[in-house]
């Protein structure tokens, strides 16, 4: 497969995603994401891949959806081709963990797609906000709701209705991304935390990732009885002896994914 949008590459067992349009500042076209799409089905297929990492340039992770390309869609245009949410919506389909590595600016549907993976590693340099307002629209692509659940309401209403960015510091202390690392450091420190992530049982690593998006899903008694459901079901895995049983033996663990 090739693409001319993304750089893909793999080092067993993670896979990594290089958002790859400088000239744009990743802005997010057609294009971008169906290569986005593909590669992220490729790496969810690939049975050696336990962990994705998606990642843009020192200045943007990306800039929004391609105004450009959008500029003179009209309505029924939009309606029909369900715009937006037909070849975005990849990474929240995929079972398998994915960190977003954000440096610099993540805008409109930049920050849109960091909040569809499953936890943002940010640089010091990052920039997160949701400015379509100041385009005459609003955000397309789930910004208006996760924002809200990631921030709350009121920094999440700020900034939808006055394009404000947040910078790297603020978005820690507002709980829309795990920590806050040196720029330079920002792809290692990902893909370390990818690999850590990797090395643990694929299943349970699975099943935690859809227990936690449960709790955005439903009620909380529905919720704790989900988790304790599948929780019960990882008794039937051999990670789950061998897990133990390197506890009790006082030796690390070695997982075989099943
Ligand atoms: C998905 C939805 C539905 O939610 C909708 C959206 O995502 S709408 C898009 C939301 N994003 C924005 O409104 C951000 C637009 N970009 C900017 O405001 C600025 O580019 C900036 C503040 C991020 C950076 O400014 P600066 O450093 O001055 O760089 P520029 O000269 O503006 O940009 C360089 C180059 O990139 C092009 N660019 C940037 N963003 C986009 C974009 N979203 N779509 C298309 N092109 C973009 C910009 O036009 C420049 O290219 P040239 O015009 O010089 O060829």
């Amino acid at each position: 497969m090739s693409y001319k949008m993304i750089l893909v590459d793999s080092t067993e067992p993670v896979g990594l995603i290089t958002l790859n349009r400088p000239e744009a500042l990743n802005a997010l076209n057609g294009e971008l994401m169906n290569e986005m799409t593909q590669a992220l089905r490729g790496f969810e297929a690939d049975e050696n891949i336990r962990a994705v990492v998606i990642t843009g340039s020192p200045k943007a992770f990306a800039a929004g959806a391609d105004i450009k390309e959008m500029q003179d869609m009209n309505y029924v245009e939009a309606y029909m081709k369900d715009f937006i949410t037909a070849n975005w919506e990849e990474a929240t389909r995929c079972r398998k963990p994915i960190i977003a590595a954000v440096a610099g600016y993540a805008l409109g549907g930049g920050c849109e797609l960091a909040m569809m993976c499953d936890f943002i590693i940010a640089a010091d340099t990052a920039k997160f906000g949701q400015p379509e307002i100041k385009l005459g629209v609003i955000p397309g692509a789930g910004g208006t709701q996760r924002l809200t659940r990631f921030v709350g309401k009121s920094k999440a209403m700020e900034m939808v209705l006055t394009g404000r960015m947040m910078d790297a510091e603020e978005a820690e202390r507002s709980g829309l991304v795990s920590r806050v690392v040196p720029a330079d450091d920002l792809v290692d420190e990902a893909l370390k935390t990818a690999r850590k992530i990797a090395d643990l049982s694929l299943p349970s690593v699975m099943i935690a990732k859809e227990s936690v998006n449960k709790a955005y899903e439903t009620t909380l008694q529905e919720g704790v009885m989900f988790e304790r459901r599948v929780f019960h079901s990882l008794f039937a895995t051999e990670d789950q002896k061998e897990g133990m049983a390197a506890f009790a033996e006082k030796r690390t663990a070695k997982f075989k994914h099943k």
